[in-house]
């Protein structure tokens, strides 16, 4: 039977393959005693036999696709496997207690999990506690003979469907990978950002996906609406690939673009830059032709580490990307954990809402050793390139001015030990915090530029959390609130001589883009797949017929659909 399964729009493209439940399996059981411990004891061992198998597998083609250092986890897994203590201990169990071998395996990972997370003192024995969680999670798998979904693992082209994906699922998804679809997210979760930046087509907060797709099924992918075809008819795969082909045919279009500068049919240039997570995304960037980075959010570089990132390794990240620019201006984000972003290894405090609490500059600013190591990597490779810094979830000037402070401590320190560092290096903030949008003239005075970051910026005004299919439809960024913050923030950087970007999903939406116009936003940085579409837009539109369409905006209208219907109509005149 077909079923046509409706979500949000996460990513453009359309991708038809089979489907792969990435769905945890129920690992509970019942506690039971044996009598054959003996015959106990072996099927304990047939399980961690075929677990290990199973992660020599994996750890070679995690190899083989993703790198030694991506890898390594797995050895991890594999040694605490091999180590008799861990599992001698569990054979012990299972004879001591007459116990049947979920139990015993369940009681003495809990034991461990405890001891190496109480080790505070000792952040490489924490990480352990993880290693030990997953390597249990798949002997568990064993012993209950249930399917334990293993990505990596993946050898022939699939959609992908999940619950959730979290930034690092997404992570470890390899090139079979058409594509993917979950219960729940939204737009502008990292899991979503970073399907944009593998060209990867999405569909989340479907709500029952997983529920209404089995193993194997066929499911088409539809990015561009927001709709999952699952078992679909002849008829439906001969739409959908017309759909593709003129979706591709599209792409041929904004290809032509890549060499040409941004500008819009009156001759006025904007700066269209794209956003980076790794010094991996280079590529794209350089492909899509952007003029510039204007958001690298520096938290994978911790999130894809297995502890804190050294000074060294940092320095080398950021010097690779500038240099990779050529002198193009590139803005790096200084570290933004929390929210929906986590480090395993810095295990912060079980928070009610975790996006109004410790993440951010306020880690920064708390955690100063950890800042200070990045600002001086930041400081030492602005000698190879166009370094622009900015700050995270800035709320009060006075966050400003302390991280300002730090800034230039640790600059001074370089300076004195005579390492060469950048002279002219911008100093700017995110633009996401509401307090912070309504004080914008005041903050205007003391930095060098603004990046409006929507995706929090929106959530924050709303209270509408950005993850939240529930609540999406009250993510409005074409409301007028929203867009007068926008429009404030913009005109206050411009009455101080400063310049404003904006480095939210909404800067590469093109109902978006003929109010930021409008409103004079200089810089739009995206998702590198969607900068030559929006070059593409920018090229049709003049600033002069644009001139009162943000005061409209602003003024006149009053939801987010009477703005939504005045950029249709002006696009469609
Ligand atoms: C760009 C933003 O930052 P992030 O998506 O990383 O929170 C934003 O909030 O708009
Ligand atoms: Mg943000």
């Amino acid at each position: 039977m077909v079923k046509t399964i409706k979500g949000i729009a996460a990513s453009d493209g359309i991708a038809t393959a089979e489907a792969y439940l990435l769905v945890q399996p129920d690992l509970s059981f019942t506690k039971k005693s044996v009598s054959d411990a003996d015959a106990e004891v072996s099927r304990l061992k047939d399980a961690i036999k075929t677990s290990d198998d199973e992660l020599t597998k994996i750890r070679d083609i995690a190899k083989e696709s993703l790198g030694d250092e991506e890898a390594q986890v797995f050895d991890a897994h594999k040694m605490i496997l091999a180590d008799p203590e861990f599992t001698g201990a569990v054979e012990q169990e299972v004879k001591d207690q007459s116990v049947n071998a979920e139990q015993a395996l369940h009681d003495v990972s809990e034991n461990f999990i405890s001891i190496f997370e109480g080790m505070t003192d000792n952040p490489y024995m924490q990480e352990r506690a993880a290693d030990v969680r997953d390597v249990t999670k798949r002997v568990m798998a064993h012993l209950l003979d249930v399917n334990l979904p293993n990505p990596a693992l993946i050898d022939h082209d699939v959609v992908v469907v999940a619950h959730d994906l979290t930034p690092s699922d997404t992570a470890q998804l390899n090139s079979y990978v058409k594509g993917f679809i979950t219960d729940i997210g939204g737009r502008t979760a990292h899991s979503a950002i970073m399907a944009r930046s593998l060209e990867l087509p999405a569909v989340v907060g479907t709500d029952t996906i997983t529920k209404d797709v089995k193993e194997g099924d066929t499911v088409i992918v539809d990015g561009l609406n927001g709709a999952a075809i699952v078992n679909p008819s002849d008829e439906d795969v001969k739409h959908y690939n017309e759909l593709a082909k003129n979706f591709a045919d599209e792409k041929a279009e904004w290809e032509k673009l890549k060499n040409e500068a941004s500008v819009t049919a009156d001759g006025k240039h904007f700066d269209i830059a794209a956003n980076i997570g790794t010094p991996d995304d280079l590529q794209g960037v350089i492909d899509n032709g952007a003029e510039g980075i204007g958001l690298y959010r520096t938290e994978f570089l911790y999130m894809q580490s297995e502890s804190l990132p050294t000074e060294e390794d940092q320095f080398k990240a950021y010097k690779k990307v500038l240099e990779g620019m050529k002198g193009k201006p590139v803005v790096v984000r200084t570290m933004d954990i929390g929210g929906d972003k986590h480090l395993p290894y810095l295990p912060l405090p079980e928070e009610m809402n975790p996006f109004l609490g410790y993440r951010a500059i306020r880690i920064s600013l708390d955690r100063q050793e950890i800042f200070r190591t990045q600002l001086r990597a930041l400081l030492r490779a602005s000698a190879f390139g166009n370094l622009r810094i900015m700050f995270p979830m800035i709320g009060t000037l006075q966050e400003f001015r302390d991280a300002k402070k730090v800034f230039t401590e640790e600059k001074a320190k370089l300076v004195a030990d005579g390492v060469k560092v950048s002279d002219d290096i911008q100093l700017g903030m995110m633009m996401e915090v509401p307090a912070a949008a309504v004080l914008a003239d005041q903050f205007a005075k003391e930095v060098d530029f603004f990046s409006i970051g929507t995706n929090d910026l929106i959530q924050y005004t709303m209270a509408a959390d950005r993850g939240n299919e529930h609540v999406s439809y009250l993510y409005q960024p074409y409301n007028p609130s929203i867009l007068r913050l926008i429009k404030h923030v913009i005109e206050s950087a411009h009455k101080e001589g400063k310049w404003a970007g904006m480095c939210g999903e909404a800067a590469g939406d093109n109902t978006m883009l003929p109010l930021l116009l409008s409103m004079g936003l200089d810089e739009y940085s995206m998702s590198a797949t969607s900068v030559l579409r929006v070059r593409s837009l920018m090229k049709k539109l003049s600033t002069k017929d644009l001139a009162t369409l943000a005061d409209r905006a602003v003024n006149e209208s009053i939801t987010n659909e009477d703005n939504k219907k005045l950029v249709e109509e002006y696009l469609n005149k």
